[in-house]
């Protein structure tokens, strides 16, 4: 029987990804529910960001399945990849935001690419959207050198926002951020998960954002996900790198807070 709870938005079956002859993933499954927060967490170089880039289309696979919301997407043809597409939002490193607009220009450009829409709506819909993202009005005008490392996680997650996705790709969303800034990211996140139903896909090192905003972890190493649940449940698993991740001094100070 399936229940809502185990309604998946993407599936990952026997991914394998390389480059050349350097193999970063093989035979990797992964299932992520919707509306659930799922953190991405390995060492350096395991392929988080290529695993996140192979689910969205930027990263094909030389053999596996992606399925999201059901299709195949690299067996997908161009219109259906393109409508899924436009069901989700992605926020990379950084923010990725575009350096000659500002950030009211940064959040309108999806809308004016996929929706037929005045600019006047647009730029509605690019205010909502800053303001949902926790920046102030006045944001709108500005440009992404005028802003903050907090700020422009901000914007690039106002931006990821703007075709009102139903999952969103978070790329190490705290990193650079200071630890006020990041738990206050990590609010926002939780909040935006519970009242819009999000999913969310993030890639990340910082235990303090895992322990606090995620539903399930996925842990990468050795190609592929060697684990895959709730916090408590994954901290007991007693492979070495989890052990020393979890366990550690770090480790032990995320999680006893
Ligand atoms: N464009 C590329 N060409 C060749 N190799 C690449 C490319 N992109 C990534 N790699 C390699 O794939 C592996 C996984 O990279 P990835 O960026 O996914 O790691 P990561 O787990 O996100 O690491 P980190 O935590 O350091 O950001 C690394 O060995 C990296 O060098």
């Amino acid at each position: 029987m399936t229940t809502e709870q185990e309604k998946y938005v993407i599936e990952v079956e026997g991914l394998k990804t390389q480059f050349g002859d350097f193999v970063v993933h093989e035979n990797l499954d992964l299932k992520v529910r919707q509306s659930e927060i799922i953190g991405v967490v390995g060492g350096s170089g395991t392929g988080k960001s290529v695993l996140m880039r192979a689910i969205i289309g930027l990263k094909k696979p030389s053999a596996g399945s992606v399925h999201i919301f059901g299709e195949d997407y690299y067996q997908a043809d161009e219109q259906t990849r393109v409508g899924i597409e436009q069901r989700w939002g992605v926020l990379f490193q950084g923010g990725a935001l575009f350096s000659s607009m500002t950030v009211a220009q940064n959040v309108m450009a999806p809308i004016r690419e996929h929706m037929d829409m005045g600019t006047l709506l647009a730029q509605d819909i690019a205010a909502l959207k800053i303001s949902m993202s926790g920046l102030p009005e006045e944001a709108g005008a500005k440009y992404p050198s005028e802003l903050s490392g907090g700020m422009k996680k901000r914007a690039g997650l106002a931006r990821a926002l703007a075709l009102d996705p139903e999952i969103v790709f978070l790329d190490e969303p705290t990193a650079g951020l200071d630890p006020i800034g990041a738990a206050k990211f990590d609010e926002l996140i939780v909040n935006l998960k519970e009242s819009l139903g999000l999913t969310v896909f993030m890639v990340t090192h910082d235990l303090d954002t895992l322990h606090s905003t995620c539903d399930r972890v996925a842990v990468l190493a050795e190609k592929r996900v060697i684990a895959c649940g709730p916090l408590d449940e994954v901290r007991r698993n007693d492979h070495p790198w989890i052990q020393e991740y979890f366990s550690g001094p770090r480790g032990r100070a995320a999680l006893a807070s």
